[in-house]
């Protein structure tokens, strides 16, 4: 069993309520992309399962584990198993490529290793290779101060794909991305996935790269999940539901000017 969310509800810090009593259950090797509007609660769900948050109501169990009910040293453990790709990825400016992408691999490496790592990558070769995957070999010795957002984003994934998580979440992970690139860096996460029977939960803005990589599509909205069904059930009915947005209001056309107006013959 992969993971499992029991009712569980997430109240921000300023009583914001990202989450309520959300049920769902994701098995071992799965694809699943979490769609649905802007605040939704898709990042807010990404973290409960990669627990960065810890839900203020109901369960989460990872892994097999419930992560709030470990000491901090076995959640740790637990945390080196789950991968989570960021939309920004929190890399260090003046941080090489290369030390960036063998980081994915610090919770699995002792301290002494990590230490010398820093001074020397320990494993250039396999830096290379997850890179040379999504057509970063290139930049292998690069800052990550000298990249672009969208190879930024690669660098994160090529990281997560190094560390071989058991559970890999990736939030937002092709927004920076253009439309080729971005197919492509979902075709690579998907592969990788499936290759090494890897769980893939990844939210997504773009519908058709959701409905085209992942075989199972959860809609969000207002901290609730709304339908979980099979992409090819995923219809424009449920779409249109989906990103409804009652309060956007279209501004009024001005006025035509007079001097534009056409006399009538
Ligand atoms: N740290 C926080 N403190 C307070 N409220 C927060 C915090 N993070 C998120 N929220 C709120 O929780 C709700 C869900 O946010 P979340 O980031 O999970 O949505 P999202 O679906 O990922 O949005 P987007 O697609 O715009 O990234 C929103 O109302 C947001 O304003």
């Amino acid at each position: 069993m992969s993971l499992r969310l029991s009712g569980a509800g997430l109240q921000h810090a300023e009583g914001v309520h990202a989450l309520r009593g959300v049920d769902l259950h994701i098995v071992a090797g799965e694809r699943v992309a979490i769609i649905g509007p802007s605040g939704a609660g898709k990042s807010s769900l990404l973290g409960l399962m990669a627990s960065a948050l810890r839900p203020t109501s109901g369960g989460v169990q990872l892994l097999g584990e419930n992560p709030w009910q470990l000491s901090s040293r076995a959640r740790q453990r637990l945390r080196s198993r789950i991968g989570l790709v960021h939309q920004a990825p929190p890399l260090p400016p003046r941080q090489r490529v290369v030390t960036a992408v063998l980081a994915g691999r610090l919770g699995q490496w002792g301290l002494g290793r990590s230490l010398v790592n820093l001074l020397h990558p320990l494993d250039m070769q396999g830096a290379r290779a997850v890179l040379a995957q999504l057509d970063l070999a290139d930049r292998l010795f690069a800052r990550c101060q000298q990249l672009s957002g969208g190879q930024l984003q690669r660098v994160g994934i090529a990281r997560a794909l190094y560390q071989d998580p058991t559970l890999l979440l990736a939030d937002e992970p092709v927004s920076a991305m253009d439309p080729v690139l971005a197919d492509h860096t979902l075709r690579v996460l998907c592969r990788h996935a499936e290759s090494r029977g890897v769980t893939l939960v990844a939210s997504l803005h773009a519908v058709e790269l959701a409905l085209a990589h992942f075989p199972r599509i959860i809609g969000v909205r207002a901290g609730q999940i709304v339908f979980d069904r099979p992409a090819a059930e995923v219809d424009t009915r449920l779409l249109d539901a989906l990103y409804a947005n009652e309060q956007l209001v279209s501004p009024p056309l001005p006025p035509a000017s007079p001097e534009l107006q056409l006399p009538r013959c």
